[in-house]
């Protein structure tokens, strides 16, 4: 999908995001009203911006929060990130709010207290399905239509044979085919989304896989700003300390999640983890430590071996920076 932009709030209050707070009047209290009103301008209110993911699943709310269509299993790692030492490098949970007869997950948008802010979409491991997925496609295989469109899109000759006499392709034969060709299986992590602060915005990084073409990247992103790239480098390293002892990451597979970046023109910066959609309990006493490659069956995913390579690229690129 292109990047979306919610010009409007959802439901937490009658009047849309865009009427309100342009400006702030009162009266001071008591004043008999011969007083002239004060006004006071107040900085024009950002637009929620989407970068990836599924088109209408999200909706800007009032107060910096931000409702996300409820899955049940996100819920529960929401809920369970808010007791661990993750909480600063997660959105804030507030529950479930419904909305028109669906319910949402509520949480902090993560864009508020930037200005015109520039962001960008990372995918974080070496696997982007779960391996209950690839289990549920051997038993009973559902090819698809509209992943098969997707390929042929990206490349009119990556379908088999087969693939091309059904038209449809498997789910996980798609997501691996995007690891391959992405640099999700190189590096453990690729850029799903780019916008930058004019507004422009580029999803198209399918075939963005060596490493240099993820350098180059990543250095429009920044505008070749050293600063900006030290602030991320420097949350970057924060989450993978505590990464390391955290208990939630060590429980769970986290399989699709992505680091939310986000900085704007004041050389403020900011990094969290967001997407716990495919992010599952590990049964007890199983550990995975995030590193080891995959093999089917050890529940590995890749993430801090991945994050390792994300930081070892940001501090290469970094001499080329001014
Ligand atoms: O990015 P493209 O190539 O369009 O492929 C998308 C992404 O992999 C989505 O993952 P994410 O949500 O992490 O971005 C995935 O959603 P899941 O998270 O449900 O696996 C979609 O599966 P479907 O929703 O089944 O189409 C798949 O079509
Ligand atoms: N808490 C948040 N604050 C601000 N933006 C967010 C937040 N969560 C998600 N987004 C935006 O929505 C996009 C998709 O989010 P994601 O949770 O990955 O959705 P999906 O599950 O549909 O893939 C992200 O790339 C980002 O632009």
């Amino acid at each position: 999908m292109k990047c979306t932009v919610a010009l409007f709030s959802f439901g937490l209050a009658s009047k849309p995001r865009q009427q309100r707070n342009q400006g702030v009047t009162w009266k001071k209290p008591g004043s008999t009203g011969t007083l002239p009103p004060i006004t006071v301008p107040l900085k024009k209110p950002q637009p929620w911006v989407q970068v990836v993911g599924h088109a209408g699943s999200f909706h800007a709310g009032d107060y910096g929060m931000l409702l996300k269509r409820y899955t049940e299993g996100e819920q529960q790692c929401l809920q369970r990130l808010m007791e661990d030492s993750l909480r600063p490098f997660v959105p804030g949970y507030h529950g479930v709010v419904q909305r028109a007869e669906q319910d949402y997950n509520m949480m902090d948008d993560l864009l508020t207290h930037f200005n015109s802010p520039a962001i960008m979409d990372c995918k974080i491991g070496t696997r982007t399905y779960l391996e209950e997925e690839l289990t549920k496609a051997r038993e009973r295989p559902q090819p698809r239509q509209d992943m098969y469109e997707k390929m042929v899109d990206v490349d009119p000759e990556a379908p088999t044979a087969e693939e091309q006499a059904q038209q449809a392709v498997l789910k996980t034969r798609y997501m691996q085919w995007r690891e391959t060709l992405s640099s999700t299986t190189t590096l453990g992590f690729r850029i799903e989304g780019i916008k930058k602060a004019d507004g422009v915005c580029n999803t198209n990084f399918k075939r963005t896989k060596s490493r240099e073409e993820v350098m180059q990247a990543l250095q429009d992103y920044v505008g070749c700003n050293a600063l900006i790239v030290k602030g991320y480098l420097r949350r970057l390293k924060e989450l993978r300390l505590v990464l390391e002892t955290s208990d939630f990451f060590r429980t769970h597979e986290v399989v699709g999640s992505s680091l939310l970046f986000v900085h704007d023109s004041t050389g403020k910066t900011g990094v969290w983890m967001i997407d716990f959609g495919k992010t599952v309990p590990l049964p007890p006493p199983l550990t995975l430590d995030h590193r080891t490659p995959w093999e089917e069956g050890n529940r590995e995913d890749g993430y801090l071996w991945g994050l390792d390579n994300l930081i070892d690229v940001l501090t290469d690129i970094l001499p080329h920076l001014t």
